[in-house]
């Protein structure tokens, strides 16, 4: 499925490096201008980047938290896997506490959790070597996730489409190639969009200040839009298909991605232009049965009184910065996983996808 594509063009981005010693972050607070690496030598140090945002992105904050746990197992003095567990659970608190909406965190430190319970049961290798290989295969499988859905994306939109994104869903966000970003790096490979459009998302900027710059890396046009300018765009009839990624599909469908997506639904489906959400099944969260149950983060205020560090605002005016919303499972017309395609996404047919 995945060999029409030289996958090493887009390998360039790695935002996520362990030395095996320390986790180097690439610092997204600091793109496009700016490539600098954080390392992190301890798992608090993690916790941290990513509740600063340095690493982001639900797949890369799930694989940074893996290595987190890595690094938490090297500064505890216990040899008995038993004991491991019990001192572990603290640091692993932490890295769980670092953002609350994007499933993959949690879901990657359950991973990690049922590694040591395995080791603990003496399946095998050392327990710290049994978490270093847990967190590496958490890394591995993300890369591959991306890379065939990629294809299965692609796969649905028709060649002359225009797409619109949001957010960033590319390597910076994930293991490599991308979530929704892979589906157009796939979809323009295979000649089937013709046009890219991406909205700059703000307050953060994640499409102005990163996928531009990814986009540009790969050498794809691209076109820049305000975020108020998606429903005029989608008007002129240029855009076949809104594709964004997420950070946490419930069991009917409902999906949680940034601010601005549930907007970009509605707008969709007044305008005829399909709805996709892209991501790896870790994503999946089949124990939360629909999207008014999701904790929606909330950000400091203050990143809305400023861009790129100048006040922009008078002072003394308030703001409300949640960072994520919930489209509804009716408003999505394919959710695209690793494990295949769910069309017109409800409660059967995710159930049928994801059965156990
Ligand atoms: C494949 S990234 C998924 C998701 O994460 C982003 O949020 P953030 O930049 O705040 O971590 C955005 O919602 C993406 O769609």
């Amino acid at each position: 499925m995945t060999d029409a594509i030289d996958y090493a063009r887009y390998d360039r981005i790695r935002p996520i490096r362990w030395t095996g010693e320390a986790l180097e972050l690439l610092d997204q607070r600091k793109l496009p201008f700016v490539v600098e690496y954080l390392s992190c030598a301890s798992s608090d140090a993690v916790a941290d980047a990513i509740h600063a945002l340095a690493v982001r992105g639900a797949p890369a904050i799930g694989i940074s938290a893996a290595w987190g746990a890595v690094l938490a197992a090297r500064a505890i003095e216990v040899t008995d896997a038993a004991d491991a567990a019990a001192r572990l659970e603290p640091a692993l608190q932490r890295l769980n506490a670092a953002r609350p909406t994007a499933v993959n965190l949690a879901w990657a430190l359950a991973r990690m959790r049922a590694a040591l319970l395995r080791a603990q049961a003496g399946e095998g290798m050392d327990w710290r070597a049994a978490l270093e290989a847990e967190a590496l295969a958490i890394e591995t499988e993300d890369l591959a996730a991306n890379r065939n859905m990629g294809m299965l994306g692609a796969s649905l939109i028709a060649p002359g489409s225009g797409v619109l994104t949001h957010c960033n869903t590319g390597s910076l966000a994930t293991a490599g190639f991308g979530t929704a970003l892979g589906v157009i790096r796939a979809g323009v490979a295979q000649g089937h969009i013709e046009r890219v459009y991406a909205g700059e998302t703000r307050p953060w900027q994640q499409g102005a200040r990163l996928t531009a710059w990814e986009l540009m890396q790969d050498g794809i046009p691209a076109t820049l839009i305000a975020d108020s300018a998606a429903a005029h765009l989608m008007k002129t009839g240029v855009v076949q298909w809104v594709v964004v990624g997420a950070d946490r599909i419930c069991a009917n469908g409902d999906t949680a991605n940034k601010i601005g997506t549930y907007q970009l639904a509605i707008s969709a489906r007044h305008h005829g232009a399909k709805f996709m959400v892209v991501a790896p099944s870790s994503t999946v969260d089949m124990e939360t049965a629909s999207g008014e149950l999701i904790e929606i983060e909330e950000r400091d205020p203050a990143e809305l009184f400023a861009i790129a560090g100048t006040r922009t605002v008078a002072e003394g005016v308030a703001a409300w910065n949640p960072v994520f919303d919930v489209t509804p499972h009716g408003l999505i017309d394919a959710i695209v996983t690793e494990k295949g395609i769910v069309e017109h996404p409800d409660a059967a047919s995710m159930r049928a996808m994801f059965p156990d």
